[in-house]
């Protein structure tokens, strides 16, 4: 994607970059981090980058190159992060984490998707309390359910009958997942929340050939067994070259009321996990049965109650996140809800 560098004699750089598209969400991301890489080489004064868009024909070439099925076009151009909250094995508490930090993220001011991937548990519907059929626009894209009238959400969940299993095999899980990226009118967002399945089988990898611009958060519990089991997903992630922001250990201590701490399930796999892989441990979230029961109740915990310690502890990682993940420069009005009609949609 570099078209063009000219260096001067007085040791000034000036670079091309082709983008995708020309509203590529992470274009100042590309300068701030061409311009970082070139001004660490000696003799470089200053360095001026300016943008232009490739062909079709690029495009297809550098999407063969990379071996991937999509560049981040369509419904995703306007997305400016994409977040995967994976895990090594069930139960660790991703699709809690992920429902909740989707709520904290939106508790700043972003504007939030989530999509749940976890297509077996899914379970994004009942933490936020919404079920609802997606309908299809005019311009035949899926309209997403809103939570808290801005948040927006995507899931099997929304297709299939209350509590019965998917059944679905491999080719139709795939193509579920490419209509949920491609078709699906996220619009402009913030933060895309991908609550992935555990482990690394094919739907994460498929999901990660889809998202070539998907950066890893990775749920971990405080044994060392879970983290053993998370650093596969993160060898994942890096294999497929996704950048892993960070880690998050999750059931770290029980509170009881008193505000004492129970490590209930050992300490320090988050540490050791985060240390391991180089990246940053963004927080400990603790286990706090408000936590729970209002995973249970379709309330995000972070919203209802903020106080709660875990509430607070995922704030916390939230605002992390932002400080590490690149910003729109202006920030998106609020007001952009999608108009849904009638009509329901055609699966598979
Ligand atoms: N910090 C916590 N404190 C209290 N309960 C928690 C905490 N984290 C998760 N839980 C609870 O643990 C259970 C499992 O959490 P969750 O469904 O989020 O895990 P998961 O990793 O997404 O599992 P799966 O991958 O199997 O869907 C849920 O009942 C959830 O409410």
């Amino acid at each position: 994607m570099v078209r063009r560098i000219d260096v001067a004699a007085d040791g000034q750089v000036f670079v091309t970059v082709s983008l995708t598209t020309p509203g590529c969400p992470i274009k100042s991301h590309f300068e701030q981090e061409v311009t970082a890489a070139l001004m660490q080489l000696d003799g470089v004064i200053a360095v001026d980058v300016t943008f232009d868009v490739l062909s079709d024909g690029e495009k297809g070439q550098l999407q063969e190159r990379l071996g991937r099925s999509a560049l981040p076009e369509g419904s995703l151009a306007q997305v400016g992060t994409v977040l995967c909250i994976a895990s090594g094995k069930g139960g660790v508490g991703k699709s809690t984490l992920s429902a909740n930090l989707a709520a904290a993220l939106w508790r700043e001011g972003k504007h939030v998707g989530v999509l749940d991937a976890d297509v077996w548990g899914y379970s994004i519907p009942r933490m936020f309390g919404v079920n609802q059929r997606p309908v299809v626009s005019s311009e035949r894209t899926i309209v997403p359910p809103l939570a808290h009238g801005t948040i927006k959400l995507m899931s099997i969940g929304f297709f299939v009958e209350e509590d019965s299993a998917v059944v679905w095999r491999g080719p139709m899980l795939h193509k579920a997942l490419e209509q949920f990226l491609g078709d699906v009118a996220w619009g402009e967002l913030d933060y895309l929340v991908v609550d992935l399945p555990p482990g690394t089988g094919d739907v994460s990898m498929s999901l990660a050939e889809f998202l070539p611009q998907a950066r890893f958060v990775l749920v971990t519990t405080p044994q060392v067994a879970a983290q053993k089991v998370a650093r596969r997903a993160a060898k994942m992630a890096l294999k497929l070259d996704h950048e892993v922001i960070g880690v998050v250990e999750n059931m770290s201590g029980y509170v009881d009321d008193t505000g004492r701490v129970h490590p209930i399930f050992g300490e320090g796999g988050g540490d050791a996990l985060a240390e391991e892989l180089d990246v940053p441990l963004l927080g400990r979230v603790p286990l706090t049965i408000p936590l729970r029961e209002h995973a249970d109740t379709g309330t995000p915990l972070v919203l209802e109650r903020p106080d709660d310690p875990a509430a607070q502890a995922i704030q916390r990682i939230a605002a992390r996140l932002t400080a590490l993940t690149p910003q729109r420069p202006v920030p998106l009005p609020m007001a952009d809800a999608p108009q849904p009609v009638g009509m329901s949609l055609p699966m598979a």
